[in-house]
């Protein structure tokens, strides 16, 4: 299952990119690459029986996570998980319902908080390192793994709330009315994320992504405290056991605020979502790696559109640090020939 006969002698396009180099030609992945838009992706998941048991299976995770690579042979590949696998392995019930998404029994007080533990998280944790393992062995080293986690806000707010949510209502109220239990939520996240983000980088991830699905919609001074300080906490000590192992913050729908996260998070790259301006992603070029933007639902209509598009990216953000990606995951009724449309303009 050796994707990559031989070690390369240069080093990966999408590191280099994350490391400062320009190419003419952008490395390229999609978040969300390995899902249902791939036959063989619901071939497997239907094995698998759930979603969870997909998550927690290390052999059928390594299995979809090397389906993309070998189909597209995209510039990194991104371990088979998700963002919840975190309050699920602190002892959150987690479920998730064939077409719902996901629904956890929601944490709203202190006494809910106290059932859950980061010590307990470590066993689950183990088996995403284990997947992360022999997703390596199937990659060799010309194409990097990224490891990855959901970012304190995004993820407190789904344990608050329990599910999707529009408006963030019950996360915020609890922020606003119980500042010390909302605190004490995100806390225990920065401790077992960064934890279970330095356990990916030990298994073997040369670059770790944080996603903050939800950072658009809070007002400055709360972007600052459930946002900028976590994701900075989370960096702090992930860099003081691995410094050259790239961070890539995703804030989604937080353009406005982009040039205070990078200068405040130490991020290594900008994750940028489909709404940000690209004079604005472009100003970060100075500073970071940026990563994005183009909209999931051009990449479903796929033909001309597509392509202007994507040529307007290339044209305003290759010339500095990029790396290719969409502003958000790939959707599942996403035609595989505008995939390989898109590669094949990305790469000239
Ligand atoms: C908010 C969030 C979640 N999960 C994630 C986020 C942050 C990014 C974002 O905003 O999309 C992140 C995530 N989810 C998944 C990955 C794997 C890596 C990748 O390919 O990018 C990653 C990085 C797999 C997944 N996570 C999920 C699927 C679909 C599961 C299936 O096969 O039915 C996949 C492939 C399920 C999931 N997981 C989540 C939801 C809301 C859902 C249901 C919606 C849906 O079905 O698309 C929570």
């Amino acid at each position: 299952m050796n994707i990559a006969a031989e070690t390369p002698k240069t080093e990966p396009k999408f590191l280099a990119a994350l490391k400062g180099t320009a190419h003419k030609a952008p490395p390229m992945w999609l978040m969300r690459q390995a899902g249902r838009y791939l036959a063989e992706y619901r071939e497997v998941r239907s094995q698998a029986g759930s979603f969870l048991n997909l998550c927690y299976n290390p052999e059928l995770a390594a299995e979809v996570t090397l389906q993309p690579i070998r189909r597209f042979d995209f510039d990194a590949a991104i371990i088979f998980s998700d963002i919840l696998v975190v309050p699920h392995a602190l002892g959150q019930h987690l479920e998730f319902r064939e077409g719902e998404g996901p629904h956890l029994d929601p944490i709203t007080s202190l006494a809910d908080l106290s059932k859950l533990s980061v010590e307990k998280a470590k066993s689950t944790f183990s088996i995403v390192y284990e997947a992360i393992d022999r997703t390596i062995s199937g990659l060799g080293d010309r194409t990097p793994l990224i490891g990855f986690c959901g970012a304190p806000w995004t993820v407190a707010s789904y344990m608050v709330e329990g599910h999707g949510s529009s408006d963030y209502r019950a996360a915020k109220l609890l922020a606003y009315r119980e500042p010390e239990t909302f605190k004490a939520i995100l806390d225990m996240l920065v401790e077992a994320s960064a934890m279970y983000l330095i356990g990916q980088a030990n298994a073997g991830a040369r670059a770790l992504q944080i996603f903050d699905s939800w950072a658009s919609a809070l007002a400055d001074n709360d972007f600052d405290a459930f946002v900028i300080e976590p994701t900075a906490e989370i960096v702090k000590r992930v860099k003081a056991v691995h410094p050259n192992v790239p961070i890539i913050g995703f804030p989604r729908g937080a353009s406005p605020k982009y040039a205070d996260y990078v200068a405040r998070t130490g991020v290594d790259a900008l994750g940028c979502d489909t709404a940000a301006p690209l004079p604005t992603i472009a100003a970060q070029q100075d500073k970071v790696t940026v990563q994005g933007n183009l909209d999931p639902l051009l990449l479903l209509a796929g033909g001309d559109a597509m392509d202007r598009r994507v040529n307007a990216i290339l044209e305003a953000l290759a010339p500095k640090p990029y790396v290719f990606n969409l502003g958000h995951g790939i959707l599942p009724d996403t035609p595989i020939e505008h995939v390989e449309r898109l590669i094949r303009t990305v790469r000239g």
